[in-house]
């Protein structure tokens, strides 16, 4: 008896995907599934970035078909393939950016920005089309993490070129400024400041676009949080009492304005010494996972306080790029596979399937 599509779907419907934890069929991943005298081939779309991973899956899918009598020769593709998904309600999706991913703190200082460009880089290393936009008006830190200056081109007069580093776009309000002069930006201004870096910097075809926000949860964050189209929001905090009550009120922004909360990122979470290896909670232990279960959202991942990470973002190589398969990338680039995965189970934008109704009074 010769091999139907439905037994190679039956099979692929036992196989279990270790990033999403579910099958291949049910996540609709499974396409052009072809079955002949030499074979079985088909393809496998991702709906999220994977290249570490693309040869695992391809090869447990492999063993899974491989064991179906008769099968022959077997020939999976693996691709990721990342779609827009929806944003708050009434916002249009901005064109050449497929979905955006707002970072943020309560708190100044907590290392949003820090964990906003690992993030990015993390997201890059798995082959996907990444930008960063530095909304911390008050403190520009990009340019300085991702080891860039000088000024963004404009070949118009009126959009600039993102700048580039690591295989990041990057705009930040901090190649517009002298880093020395100080900035006295009055509310407006700023919403206004920065949503002229967002619209006016030509993003080159980005299935992700970071958006680091400035600290806290004022005016500020929430006009940008009910303008800007964002896919949803990662809140960065530290384990201690003060960083967490803040980091509550970002949380709560956030679900008001109806963006939806992809997870949090507990940073400095505990301490080795680099001397005798003791291990302490300097920040105090498990406030992020009670904060994640009071609200229902996710604990995507704790990072240690360490000297590493605060020399190699200073120094312009943040972690991922500095020590790619070290412990400490290895933790941004799950919460970033986390962050990816969540971002895909999300419904998918139609918006942009629509046409515009305009109603004239002639
Ligand atoms: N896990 C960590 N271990 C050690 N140092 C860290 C860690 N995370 C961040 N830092 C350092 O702490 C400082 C502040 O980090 P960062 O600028 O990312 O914070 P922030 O929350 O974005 O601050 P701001 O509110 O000013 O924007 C930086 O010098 C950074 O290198």
């Amino acid at each position: 008896m010769s091999i139907t599509a439905e037994d190679v779907k039956a099979a692929l419907a036992a196989v279990i995907d270790p990033n999403t934890q579910k099958d291949y069929v049910s996540s609709k991943s499974v396409k052009n599934i072809k079955v002949g005298d030499a074979g079985i081939s088909l393809d496998i779309e991702l709906g999220y970035p994977a290249r570490s991973q693309l040869a695992a899956i391809r090869a447990d899918i492999t063993r899974a078909l491989s064991a179906l009598p008769g099968a022959g020769t077997v020939d999976v593709n693996v691709t990721s393939k990342i779609i827009s998904h929806t944003v708050q309600r009434g916002l249009k999706l901005m064109p050449n950016v497929k979905n955006i991913i707002a970072v943020a703190s309560g708190k100044g200082g907590v290392g949003k920005s820090t964990t906003a460009v690992n993030l990015a880089l993390a997201l890059a290393a798995e082959g996907a089309a990444v930008g960063i936009l530095d909304a911390d008006i008050y403190g520009p830190s990009l340019p300085m993490m991702l080891g860039i200056s000088g000024r963004p081109e404009t070949t118009d007069g009126k959009t600039m070129e993102p700048l580039e580093n690591h295989g990041l776009q990057v705009s930040s309000i901090g190649f517009m400024i002298d880093p020395d002069e100080p900035m006295v930006w009055r509310g407006p201004m700023v919403t206004q400041a920065l949503q002229q870096l967002l619209d006016q910097t030509n993003w080159r075809d980005l299935d992700y676009l970071i958006v680091d926000m400035p600290p806290g949860t004022g005016d500020i964050q929430l006009t940008l949080s009910q303008k800007v189209p964002v896919t949803g929001a990662v809140i960065v905090t530290t384990p201690q009492d003060i960083a967490l009550l803040d980091a509550r009120k970002g949380l709560k922004m956030f679900e008001k304005v109806g963006i939806p909360i992809l997870g949090v990122v507990e940073n400095m979470s505990t301490h080795t010494c680099s001397n005798c290896g003791h291990t302490e909670a300097i920040f105090g232990h498990g406030g992020g996972e009670k904060m994640c279960a009071d609200f229902g959202v996710e604990f995507l991942g704790a990072l240690p306080l360490t000297m590493a990470i605060r020399e190699q973002t200073d120094s312009g190589r943040p972690t991922v790029v500095a020590e790619p398969d070290g412990p400490v990338a290895r933790v941004y680039k799950d919460i970033a596979r986390k962050v990816a995965i969540k971002i895909a189970e999300k419904a998918k934008d139609m918006t942009s399937k629509f046409p515009s109704i305009v109603i004239k009074n002639d």
